[in-house]
């Protein structure tokens, strides 16, 4: 965590564009971009299904909006320093398409975030590869036995690391608990708990991933941070809530990140 500094604007914190939300699952993409503008995101750009269009700008007015199908969308994702693909993106016919523009866009050294739907796809359909070794997937454990084929049952951190060999990038093997991964490293994280068992804890990550990826760059140490500090902001509404409901942990990053940033300068300035 740093602090913003005076000589910054929203380019700055990064441009992140997510493609998300198929007409069953509009809410994975206001999940998703809801987190990553709290977490401190300059610019937030969702490319989604028609029907997601009004309700996304109404409930969240800081994020533009497109359709999977706008002839503007292959620029924006030319132009984007982040992009998360698959938080309900579904397994439809337009998934397949959008899906297939995002990968032969995305590029080094831009930063892919793979989820949900779109590494069922990839499992299914395509092989694992990308054009960017900065690439993050954050399956859960049955996308990721799809995605490995590793039954979940024996999906132990040395199994885990000998197929996140395989891919580019990082993996994200979400659980309790939550595993970092590299191929060679691992990091497990610290909070969170059961609380966060709700639909939408997922989508609410990959938001905070983009928007710390999008301020702080690329490197596993990041892609933990942004772990952490989600599954903290969960333990915060948890610690006065049965359910750690996604639209309250993102509410909650705001005010959790303003006190880790100012910590962290307090702790420089004492040295
Ligand atoms: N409001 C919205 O718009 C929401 C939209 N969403 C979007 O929906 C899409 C589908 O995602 P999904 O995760 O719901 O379905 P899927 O990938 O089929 O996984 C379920 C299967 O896996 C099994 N399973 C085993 N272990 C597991 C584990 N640890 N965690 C989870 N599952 C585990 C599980 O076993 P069972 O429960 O049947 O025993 C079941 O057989 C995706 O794009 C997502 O972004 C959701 O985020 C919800 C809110
Ligand atoms: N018992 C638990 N302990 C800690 N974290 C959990 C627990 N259950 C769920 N989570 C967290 O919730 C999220 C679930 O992700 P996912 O299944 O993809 O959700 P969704 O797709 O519904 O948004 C992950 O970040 C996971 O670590
Ligand atoms: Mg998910």
């Amino acid at each position: 965590m740093r602090p913003r500094q005076e000589a910054s604007y929203k380019g700055t914190y990064g441009r992140i564009v997510i493609v998300a939300g198929d007409v069953h699952f509009g809410g994975a993409a206001i999940m998703s971009a809801t987190a990553a503008v709290n977490a401190g995101a300059g610019l937030v750009t969702v490319a989604t299904a028609a029907a997601n269009h009004a309700p996304l700008h109404a409930r969240l007015p800081e994020a533009m909006v497109c359709t999977w199908d706008d002839a503007l969308l292959p620029e924006l994702l030319a132009r984007a320093d982040v992009v998360v693909v698959g938080p309900g993106l579904g397994d439809g016919a337009a998934a397949h398409v959008v899906l297939e523009l995002v990968l032969a866009t995305v590029t080094t050294p831009q930063t892919l975030i793979i989820d949900g739907s779109a590494i069922d796809l990839l499992a299914t359909g395509g092989d694992a590869q990308t054009h960017t070794e900065q690439t993050v997937w954050t399956p859960h454990s049955m996308e990721w036995q799809r995605l490995s084929g590793i039954p979940i049952a024996k999906q132990t951190v040395s199994q885990n690391q000998e197929f996140a060999a395989t891919i580019p990038g990082l993996v994200v093997c979400k659980g309790a608990p939550t595993v970092t991964l590299d191929g060679q490293r691992a990091i497990a994280n610290s909070t969170g708990g059961p609380a966060m068992a709700t639909g939408g804890s997922g989508d609410t990550l990959t938001g905070v991933l983009a928007a710390f990826i999008g301020q702080f760059g690329f490197s596993i140490e990041v892609v933990a941070a942004a772990v952490w500090v989600h599954s903290a902001a969960a333990d915060r509404v948890a610690a006065t809530h049965y359910v750690a409901l996604p639209t309250k942990v993102s509410a909650e990053l705001g005010t959790l990140m303003h006190e880790l940033a100012d910590s962290d300068t307090t702790e420089e300035e004492e040295q």
